[in-house]
């Protein structure tokens, strides 16, 4: 045979010399190479990244010790390079933990625990090392205090690439006037190109992380940025869960059978995942059992059972006439009575029978003769026509009246014959063995006559024959054998994700919550109008999350261009990568002008002076690369965002609406104080009488609200006309220079400097009066502010 190898010539020896340049690469070497995989692809990026990952770890590290975090963070310019110095009051990091923390990648607390952190991976703050040590040769400076020790430790290490092992250049106790935290020093190539990003990156944590102080100074501000704490109320405190049935895969499951203590299939899934008990575990095992051994199919049985008897005598040698004939009445009476019956029923049924007759006859059955009797049952009870006539009512009953009675005897003979041609004679199938015989016996139809048996006939005959076919009872394989085994591990992991199991608990997580998104929000920017939604749990891949929406809107923000996006996972300012984000994808794909913002096109990002925040919390956010700057595109992820920022951004039209209608109705006010008096002087002019007293005209025409103020012998009358057609509940106050006496019912008085505060709250129905008294002796001033109904819609005249 000709190959195109033997066109490479004779000389051979390619693959060794190959081979002689081939080696594993160490995960280190790997990421010196892929810094940007990591976030690290430029000396701008990399400064930001590196704070980020040093202020991540910082807040994880105290929130799960339960200290209210104090983060320094310090940049400044050395020499030819930057040092960043970055200080927490954690917890600490142990001096045996500190150089594997810092100076191997991948190593972490945090990569197998099911529960809400920044944290995910082991590699953040190893690859800033290894950054460093790249860009300016220089070791990483640690110090660190743990809770309670009276010194700090210090080291200064680098990553040995080779090996991906920490490198200790030097080391020592040291004091430190820090109780307990880790200061982190490292110098690296960089510029302030992305000055931008970094202040959004440490403002933004500040608006997520209310309970946390950070202080950053770099050179390009004169004065530090500040954020001071706004709560001492640390986010809730999240429970670690074990994995969910619907979220492994198959590596992760065999890794698990392998380390579990549990000897059974159910007491494993009952002990290493969540939501499983007693029942789950059943209905998993169950389906384990019909994926692994397939289920066998129930025949049904003939009504006159005299071939079945005459079977089984047949086959019993060797025992008495009586006990044999006695045997197979009652086996063939007993299979009579049911209506299907299946191999392993014959089986029990069989073997119950053989334990009665050596107390009705006293002879022993042994396993032959019950093996005998099985085989010969089954094959009288199996016979062509038998099979036939069970599988055409399985088939006539999925078709009903679409096909015609030749298809429907056709399709069941065809796969009758499947059945009894199968090498099991216990007429054992999976479902996907079932489905091929359908398949097969309909293609066979089709060819053989103009009958057409489509794919949802096909499903539904398939759905029909599985119905009655029967789980079987064989013992499951223990754990450890499944652990050797890919295909019956495979069969397992298909049956977890095929039961329905209750969505994992959500005590992992820890939301904002809207009432913190919107603070956030109301703390940054200066607007007028904010709303905020959370979404009730849901769960993607076996883990679950949340998602939050804010929207801030008008006041002080920009209205030129598009709006403000931020996004936020698990408490993580995201400022990298928009463009390729789950959450900037959902946002471009809602129709804003229904919402009252802008949207050239009709897609893409609104415009408008808005703001809108999304904060995506789970046990493992699915990001687009390891640097985490992103939201990949989870179907199920990706509709929770919608719901919520359609939530927060319904509010926003109502919003917008009302102040539309009041921005007319001050128009229309507008107008009409301009043309009233201009009317009033014509009126007189015209009728030669005297000028109509137009004070509150204007109100009533507009049906506004109308406060006017009397004074009558000392007694002062507040008088409040509600003519629009809605209840309103103002706060009227009065602020009076003598002191009130009689003030009328529901009022109250304030003292203030010789100040009077006489404060109502009336609520007037439509069309209504209030009337509010006082008394006062001497001459007063006074001036009234009211509260509760909106200037356009309020007209005072007092
Ligand atoms: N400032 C700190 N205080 C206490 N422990 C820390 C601190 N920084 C890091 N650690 C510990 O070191 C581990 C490794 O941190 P690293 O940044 O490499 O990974 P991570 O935060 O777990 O995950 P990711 O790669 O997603 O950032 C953390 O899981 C944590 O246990």
């Amino acid at each position: 045979m000709t190959s195109f190898q033997s066109t490479l010539g004779e000389d051979g020896g390619i693959a060794e010399e190959l081979a002689e340049n081939q080696r594993a690469i160490s995960i280190a070497e790997f990421f010196e190479k892929n810094k940007h995989m990591l976030g690290f692809d430029s000396g701008a990026r990399g400064l930001v990244t590196a704070v980020k990952e040093a202020v991540d770890n910082a807040l994880d590290a105290t929130e799960e010790a339960g200290i209210a975090p104090d983060i320094y963070v310090e940049i400044t310019e050395a020499g030819d390079y930057y040092k960043l110095v970055v200080e927490d009051n954690g917890p600490g990091i142990t001096k045996e933990q500190i150089p594997r923390v810092f100076g191997k990648l991948l190593y972490g607390s945090r990569f197998h625990a099911r529960e809400q952190s920044r944290g995910q991976q082991g590699i953040g703050i190893s690859a800033a090392v290894l950054y460093s040590q790249l860009t300016s040769g220089k070791p990483a400076k640690i110090t660190s205090r743990t809770q309670g020790s009276a010194d700090a430790q210090y080291f200064e290490l680098i990553v040995d690439t080779d090996t991906n092992e920490p490198e200790i250049r030097n080391e020592a106790t040291t004091s430190w006037d820090r109780p307990h935290g880790t200061r982190i020093e490292l110098e690296m190539e960089a510029n302030m190109r992305a000055r931008a990003q970094l202040h959004d990156y440490i403002k933004h944590t500040a608006v997520v992380n209310p309970h946390a102080r950070v202080e950053l100074r770099e050179p390009g501000l004169d004065e530090p940025l500040k954020f001071e704490r706004g709560t001492d109320q640390l986010p809730a405190e999240t429970e670690e869960i074990r994995p969910h049935p619907h979220g492994v895969e198959l590596g992760t499951l065999l890794k698990m059978l392998e380390a579990t203590e549990s000897y059974s299939v159910s007491g494993f899934l009952q002990g290493e995942f969540t939501r499983v008990g007693n029942k789950t575990a059943t209905k998993v095992c169950d389906r384990f059992r019909d994926n692994h051994f397939g289920r066998e199919m129930a025949w049904t049985t003939p009504d006159a059972t005299d071939d079945i008897e005459a079977a089984v005598a047949d086959a019993v040698a060797n025992k008495s006439a009586a006990a044999t004939e006695w045997f197979a009445a009652r086996v063939a009476e007993t299979v009579g009575d049911r209506e299907r019956l299946a191999h392993h029923d014959l089986v029990e049924l069989v073997d119950n029978l053989a334990d009665a007759v050596v107390e009705e006859h006293g002879e022993t059955f042994g396993d032959t003769v019950r093996e005998n009797a099985v085989e010969s049952a089954w094959a009288a009870l199996t016979d062509d026509e038998r099979l036939t006539a069970s599988l055409y009512e399985r088939i006539d009953a999925a078709t009903s009246t679409q096909k015609d009675d030749a298809t429907v005897q056709g399709i069941a003979e065809r796969l009758a014959e499947k059945f009894a041609d199968a090498e099991d004679p216990r007429h054992r199938a999976t479902r996907d063995t079932l489905a091929g015989y359908v398949d097969r016996s309909a293609d066979r139809l089709e060819d053989a006559t103009d009958a057409t048996f489509g794919d949802t006939a096909r499903e539904n005959v398939v759905e029909s024959v599985w119905s009655v076919m029967q789980t079987v009872p064989d013992d499951l394989p223990k754990v450890k054998d499944i652990a050797d085994d890919r295909d019956t591990a495979s069969d397992l992991l298909t049956a977890m994700r095929e039961t329905d199991i209750l969505a994992p608990p959500t005590d992992c997580l820890s939301p904002i919550t809207a009432e913190l998104v919107e603070a956030g929000l109301r703390k940054e920017f200066d607007a007028d109008f904010y709303a905020a939604a959370t979404r009730d749990a849901e769960v993607h891949g076996g883990d679950p999350f949340i998602v939050e929406a804010g929207i801030a809107y008008g006041g002080e923000l920009e209205s030129n261009g598009s709006v403000q996006v931020m996004r936020f996972a698990n408490r993580v300012p995201l400022v990298y990568q928009r463009g390729a984000c789950a959450i900037t994808d959902v946002v471009k794909g809602i129709g804003w002008r229904n919402y009252g913002l802008d949207q050239p096109g009709g897609s893409g990002l609104p415009s408008g002076p808005a703001v809108i925040t999304v904060h995506v919390a789970s046990t493992n956010v699915p990001f687009t690369s390891e640097s985490k700057d992103a939201v990949a595109n989870v179907p199920a992820i990706e509709d929770e965002i919608e719901l919520a920022i359609r939530e927060a951004a319904r509010e926003m039209k109502s919003y917008i609406n009302r102040r539309q209608s009041l921005q007319k109705r001050r128009e229309k006010q507008d107008v009409l104080g301009r043309i009233l008096p201009q009317m009033a002087d014509k009126l007189a002019a015209v009728t030669g009488q005297e000028r109509p007293n137009i004070d509150g005209a204007l109100g009533r025409i507009m049906n506004n609200v109308i406060v006017e103020r009397r004074v009558e012998d000392g007694t002062v009358t507040l008088t409040v006309q509600n003519h629009s057609d809605r209840k309103e509940t103002l706060d009227v106050t009065d602020i009076v220079s003598v002191e009130p006496t009689a003030v009328s019912d529901g009022g109250s008085v304030v003292d203030l400097d010789d100040e009077w505060f006489v404060q109502w709250s009336p609520s007037v129905s439509a069309g209504e009066t209030a009337t509010l008294t006082y008394e006062v002796g001497g001459d007063a001033t006074f001036d009234v502010d009211v509260d509760g109904v909106e200037d356009e819609k309020l007209t005072v005249n007092a």
